[in-house]
């Protein structure tokens, strides 16, 4: 009996629910038909967190159903990163602009590069949507979470630490790095650990250019699970992966309840390894604190010493408004996770892209060769890194093709009005806004016939001589990759210099090919297997990434 009172309960529960949410989608519905554009409805928000758990995996099964019950707007638009599938196909189909509704939102897809470009100018009128932010606020408030005033209070100091008395630090780093992780992939019969071990040159490039912490490189089956690097990232990768529980119960309150939890459960470890960051990142900030008092003191130009400094510096200005202690830990957290996998997957991408494409090996490293000739590697940021142009080509390319963050927007509270190619469109308040990179970014109008390619000369113009290469010009709003406008990357210089020094570090004497997977596999084979692992193999956990890239084990040679 109690049984069957328990399931007519949960059948009321659901069907409220389900009730619920139809009548929203339809109250949206009605709103968004006043927009006057395209309009796809699905049932379930991209934002539900229940929903993101298993989107893909659902829809796998539903897209086998025939006809229509396979092929609709549930299973073209209804889970995360559907625009890196679908790329520009929707805009065709519907031209620049189009809605999305959901029963929880309104959602505005725009591939308009001009009206794009109006969007990130109007910062006010289309912000961050913080609530979807808000996960970061671990450690504190940071500029990822914040708008308004605070936003701006927050963006001038942290813009002046990524200067290039910094940016010479993180190229010395790279090089470094990537020389040592080379040697440890030139002593593998074939690397099955390139994601691991980009993932670790890149943390080590900002625990040393960001925070003054210097590692060796280790590569991934080296790595010692003792070693102080390690520890870190591993510390570093739990708190990420269960940003949502900390959020959820904030750090105070699990520091209160752990010590009443076994030690083997989840949330016990979880409150030692906060209290362990935590910890780190007030020795750091005391210890830059004592640093800073001495106006003299050279050394190292940290992204942290001078987040401190110029913290200090605002603080007695004639504003007055420095960052708060919480402000400054919740800004070193954010520069660790916006700094860390953002360059790692992108590094990933680029080094299967190569492995499948032996003549853009060749093409890099003639521009290697030439401009880092001579066996000294002396190699210097402010004379070398503005040359390397087709290396950063590579990276130019690679994110056109897989951006790792996507960029969202919304309307705030107030409706707005906005020109998309000569038609005046009125949006509704906390109508999400989403640039759709994925098709401005591959549009033949832009990009050419061969939009789909990967090819980084096209961002190189033709006639020049290795080392002097000019970048071609490229139309405003049809590339997305660190953002536009005011609130754009802050780190993307950061992440090109890393980028720029490890290709030039790999590719000047090295060069990397797919390993065949069996005798019979003609190179031929492996590189269109290779591609063809990007193509099906990538899709967003934090942020877009190969998800098996282990799957194509990796050989260097030497030229
Ligand atoms: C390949 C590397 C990178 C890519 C593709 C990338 C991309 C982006 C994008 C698209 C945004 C805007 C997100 C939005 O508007 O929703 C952003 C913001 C940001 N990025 Fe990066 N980023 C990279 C590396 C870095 C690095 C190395 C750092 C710091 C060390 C960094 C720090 C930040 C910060 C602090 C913001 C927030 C800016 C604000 O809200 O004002 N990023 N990044």
């Amino acid at each position: 009996m109690a049984a069957v009172i328990m399931l007519y309960g949960l059948a009321i529960v659901v069907s409220a629910l389900i009730l619920h949410s139809a009548l929203s989608l339809l109250r949206n519905y009605i709103v968004a038909r006043r927009i006057g554009l395209p309009i796809r409805i699905i049932p379930i928000d991209h934002t539900n967190p229940l929903w993101l758990a298993v989107d893909r995996k659902v829809l796998s099964y539903v897209k086998k159903l025939p006809g229509f019950l396979g092929d609709n707007s549930f299973t073209r638009y209804n889970f995360r990163a559907w625009e890196m599938y679908d790329r520009l196909r929707p805009h065709q189909e519907m031209g620049p602009a189009f809605i999305i509704v959901t029963p929880a939102r309104i959602w505005f897809y725009l591939a308009s590069p001009d009206a794009l470009m109006e969007c990130f100018r109007r910062r006010t009128d289309f912000p961050r949507c913080v609530e979807m932010t808000e996960i970061l606020n671990v450690f504190g408030k940071n500029l990822s979470t914040v708008e308004g005033q605070q936003w701006k209070a927050q963006r001038k100091v942290i813009a002046t630490c990524f200067n290039d008395q910094n940016h010479k630090v993180v190229w010395s780093e790279s090089l470094s790095l990537a020389n040592d992780m080379l040697a440890y992939w030139a002593r593998q019969v074939s690397v099955t650990t390139t994601a691991e071990d980009l993932r670790t040159l890149s943390l080590h490039v900002l625990s040393g250019a960001g925070f003054g912490k210097f590692f060796k490189f280790e590569g991934h089956t080296e790595r010692s699970s003792a070693s102080v690097s390690a520890n870190y990232k591993n510390s570093l990768q739990m708190i990420l992966e269960n940003c949502v529980l900390i959020m959820a119960l904030g750090p105070a309150s699990l520091y209160k309840v752990a010590p009443y939890l076994p030690a083997s459960w989840k949330l016990a470890k979880l409150a030692d390894i906060c209290a362990a960051f935590q910890k780190y990142m007030t020795d750091q900030y005391e210890e830059e604190k004592r640093v800073t008092v001495h106006e003299n003191t050279v050394g190292t130009e940290t992204l942290m010493r001078s987040l401190v400094r110029a913290s200090q510096v605002e603080a007695l200005s004639t504003t007055g408004v420095g960052l708060s202690e919480s402000e400054i830990y919740g800004n070193m957290f954010m520069l660790n996770f916006a700094g860390h996998d953002t360059t790692a997957h992108t590094f990933t991408f680029a080094m299967y892209f190569l492995a499948a494409n032996p003549c853009v090996q060749d093409w890099l490293s003639e521009e290697i060769r030439t401009v880092l000739d001579g066996e000294s590697k002396d190699w210097q940021y402010s004379s070398h890194f503005p040359k390397l142009k087709r290396c950063l080509a590579v990276m130019l390319e690679t994110l056109r093709l897989y951006t790792v963050v996507p960029v969202s927007k919304w309307v705030g509270n107030q409706e707005v009005t906005l020109q998309v190619d000569g038609r005046t469109i009125t949006l509704p308040p906390k109508t999400m806004f989403i640039p759709s990179y994925a098709a401005v970014q591959t549009d033949s109008k832009y990009w050419g016939p061969e939009a789909l390619e990967w090819r980084p000369s096209r961002w190189i113009q033709e006639g020049g001589k290795p080392g002097h290469e000019q970048f071609n010009d490229i139309k405003k709003g049809t590339f997305l990759g660190w953002s536009e406008g005011a609130r754009d990357c802050p780190g993307k210089k950061f992440s090109q210099v890393e980028f720029v020094a490890s290709m030039a570090a790999l590719f000047r004497d090295w060069r990397v090919d797919p390993a065949p997977l069996h005798d019979k596999e003609t190179r031929e084979e492996a590189r269109a297997r290779v591609l063809d692992l990007i193509e099906q193999d990538s899709a967003p956990v934090l942020l877009l990434q190969m998800l098996h890239p282990e799957k194509a084990p990796l050989v260097w040679k030497k030229k």
